[in-house]
């Protein structure tokens, strides 16, 4: 039975073609338990389609034979397109909708609105206060205005009580003055700082009275709205080329003694009243809510950068052949190697698991905004904050190999621009800095950890949070072949006996005389290891939680299969503390070895609509190697020809030098 015959067109490669007859279920089905709804699956579709029937957006030159210059240009340029018909291509201000627009539209290399959308008019919903909504929220989600966050300086990312930054109130004016009192104080790395923006949301040290209250959001306005020249007192630019995301003004920010109204600190939480008395928050971290909102997005949005890698990789090896299996008139794809399947299929497995845990912690997220805008309750908030400290550290290391292994098994062409996995990648990998460098995040998720470690020794397991339960789990002896559950059940007692081991390491060094921060660095590594564990079991669970909740019974039966790839993967990745701890035998590991292989084979059929199911289109994915219609050959011999070196046949350079140097060594 096919399910495809919609996708499938006569011109495309046949091997392509032949892996969409093959498939076991329907990929739109699919992309509905992929987007979370079949509203918002279906939605994801119109949109695309209208975008093709848009000429002015349709890709004209590849963003690899571009400068900076031209690569941001061409963003406002599309940017400008979008705005003409934004009304008609989303429902406004529909967060998921706009952030597919953009994607699909601009692609990964950034643009102006990257952190307006993400960080700019989150920190406004969550941190201003109505009237202070009143004033800009309108006016940035119409666009009037464009913002960023300008939170990390030269000298201070991780550490935010030494962002060195300060916003003095005075009294008498009744503003606040910001300044940046040293070179390491000046901001450095915001998105769309540079050039683009002209509003900001700064972190600055609140100081009144000669007092610190530590960082606190203000809305700055950066340059003129008319001219969009900088305002007297502030110095701003771009800091200059990236590994990736080089169509991004990532910017450096001073200010002069630059005065704001004392209405520019965001007061829903807290307050700054004339006299220069000060309300506190509820909870002394809300302030940082909106890198808990962006890393909440982590997982998904990471899931489906790695998911891009993968839709090229998959498609690319069903349609390169190369050498021999028992046929020897015909060369085999390369997806018929098991090495091939061994280096691709898992990380599908966690393209898919990242993304059902991603669904699940932007509604958390948004639950939590609503609990404390509406009831005050900050009780969630320390929970969402260690899970997703965890999490985008877990999801982004684990994305970062998974596109490297997807890149490396498109042998060659996968190192050339034109298979696009390169951008994709150092746009990835970005992500294992932004938002909270991954071992400080790890750190974080580790101190709940412990705290939790520390509730069972004191013999008060009632007071952990249902994420932490599996710490009060006995030892027991687990019949590997019963199902998920019983990986599960192995993989809580991993996590668990690293989870006591770190903390009793902690509590050694203490009782030995160190302090505890002392003990906690000696103990570091041994920690993020728990924090690891941790974090891979809720995404295990999570994986096994959505599984259980399909209704379509092929989409269910085909995401069976990568989930029992995923816990044999996982568990056998894991192995060594099983095997150390006599939590496993091998005799175990042998059967996990077993099920894992089997798994691939069982994977092989469904990979490529695995993979069409996240219905990234063309313009969207940006490589020749991941063509939908998989005419690969032909199109990366047109990519080289449009490369600016070959509008020519003798270059400059060879008359200048070579020619010359060649004359030379002839005499
Ligand atoms: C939406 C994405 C779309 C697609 C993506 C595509 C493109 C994106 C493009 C570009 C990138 C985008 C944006 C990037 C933006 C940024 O990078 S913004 C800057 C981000 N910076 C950071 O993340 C800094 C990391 N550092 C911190 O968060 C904190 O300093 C740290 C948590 C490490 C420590 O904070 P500190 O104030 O020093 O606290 P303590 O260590 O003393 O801890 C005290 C207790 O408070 C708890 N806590 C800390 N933070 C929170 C929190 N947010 N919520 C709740 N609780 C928190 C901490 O755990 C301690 O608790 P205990 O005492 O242990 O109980
Ligand atoms: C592409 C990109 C976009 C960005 N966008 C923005 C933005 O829009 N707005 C913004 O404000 N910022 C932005 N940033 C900055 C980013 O948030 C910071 O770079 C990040 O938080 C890490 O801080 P850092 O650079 O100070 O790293 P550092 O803290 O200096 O890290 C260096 C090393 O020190 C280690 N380390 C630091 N502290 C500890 C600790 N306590 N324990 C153990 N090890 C530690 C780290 O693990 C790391 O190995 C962006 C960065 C990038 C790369």
């Amino acid at each position: 039975m096919s399910f495809l015959n919609k996708e499938i067109c006569d011109g495309d490669n046949p091997d392509l073609t032949e892996e969409r007859r093959t498939a076991t279920f329907d990929t739109d089905r699919m992309a509905q338990v992929i987007y979370g709804s079949e509203k918002f699956a279906a939605r994801r579709r119109q949109i695309t389609k209208s975008i093709s029937r848009i000429p002015a957006l349709q890709d004209t030159k590849p963003l690899a034979f571009m400068t900076r210059e031209e690569k941001i240009t061409e963003a406002c340029r599309e940017l400008d397109v979008l705005s003409d018909h934004w009304e008609q291509l989303i429902y406004v201000n529909d967060e998921e909708e706009a952030l597919h627009l953009h994607r699909e539209v601009i692609g990964m290399e950034g643009h102006p609105f990257a952190l307006h959308e993400t960080m700019f008019i989150p920190t406004l919903v969550s941190q201003a206060s109505d009237e202070q909504q009143e004033k800009w929220l309108g006016r940035a989600r119409k666009r009037e205005i464009i913002g960023c966050y300008a939170q990390t300086e030269l000298g201070h990312g991780s550490n935010l009580r030494k962002l060195e930054t300060t916003a003095t109130y005075s009294p008498s004016t009744q503003e606040f003055i910001l300044h940046t009192p040293t070179i390491t104080a000046l901001k450095w790395w915001p998105g769309a700082l540079g050039k683009s923006s002209n509003y900001a949301i700064v972190m600055a040290d609140l100081v009144i009275k000669n007092k610190s209250y530590g960082p606190h959001p203000f809305i700055v306005q950066l340059r003129d709205e008319k001219t969009h020249q900088p305002l007297p007192g502030i110095t701003v630019g771009d800091i200059g080329p990236k590994m990736a995301f080089n169509g991004a003004d990532n910017g450096f920010l001073g200010f002069d003694h630059f005065r704001i109204p004392r209405g520019n600190l965001l007061m829903r939480h807290n307050r700054v009243e004339p006299d220069g008395s000060y309300l506190k928050p509820p909870h002394a971290k809300i302030g940082y809510s909106s890198m808990v909102k962006v890393r909440s997005r982590m997982a998904m949005d990471q899931g489906l950068f790695m998911a891009q890698a993968l839709v090229i990789a998959v498609r690319y090896s069903a349609v390169r052949r190369q050498g021999f299996l028992e046929d020897k008139s015909q060369e085999v794809k390369v997806l018929d190697y098991q090495t091939q399947q061994h280096r691709l299929f898992p990380s599908i497995a966690r393209v898919y698991a990242f993304i059902f845990c991603g669904l699940e912690t932007i509604q958390l997220y948004e639950k939590l905004i609503l609990d404390v805008n509406k009831n005050g309750d900050t009780s969630g908030m320390a929970d969402l904050h260690s899970l997703t400290s965890g999490l985008k550290s877990v999801v982004t290391h684990f994305t970062g190999q998974g596109i490297e292994q997807a890149r490396m098994a498109c042998g060659g062409h996968g190192y050339s621009m034109a298979s696009y996995i390169s951008e994709i990648y150092g746009v990835a990998v970005a992500g294992c800095t932004y938002e909270g460098e991954n071992m400080v995040m790890l750190l974080q998720c580790a101190r709940a950890l412990v705290k939790a470690v520390e509730l069972v020794e004191e013999g008060h397991p009632e007071k952990l949070s249902p994420m932490m339960a599996y710490l009060t789990k006995p030892s027991v002896t687990v019949d590997l072949t019963v199902g998920p559950e019983a990986y599960v059940k192995i993989f809580q007692l991993i996590a668990k006996k690293q989870a006591f081991k770190a903390t009793e390491q902690l509590h050694k060094f203490m009782v030995a005389g160190d302090s505890r921060d002392v003990a906690w660095n000696k103990s570091a590594v041994e920690l993020t290891k728990a924090s690891r564990l941790h974090t891979r079991l809720y995404i295990l669970k999570t994986f096994i939680r959505r599984v259980e909740s399909i209704t379509d019974i092929s989409v269910k039966a085909a995401l069976t299969d990568l989930l029992n790839l995923h816990l044999n993967y996982e568990l056998l990745d894991v192995a060594s503390y099983a095997l150390a701890d006599g939590i496993m035998s091998s005799t175990q590991m042998d059967f996990i070895k077993n099920q894992l292989y089997s798994s691939l084979e069982k994977i092989r059929p469904n990979a490529v609509s695995l993979m069409d199911s996240f219905q990234f289109s063309d313009l969207q994915l940006r490589s020749v190697l991941g063509r939908r219609d998989g005419h690969v050959y032909q199109n990366l011999f047109e990519w080289a020809k449009s490369s600016p070196l070959n509008q020519s046949e003798v270059l400059p350079s060879v008359t200048q030098y070579l020619k010359p140097m060649m004359e030379k060594s002839k005499l």
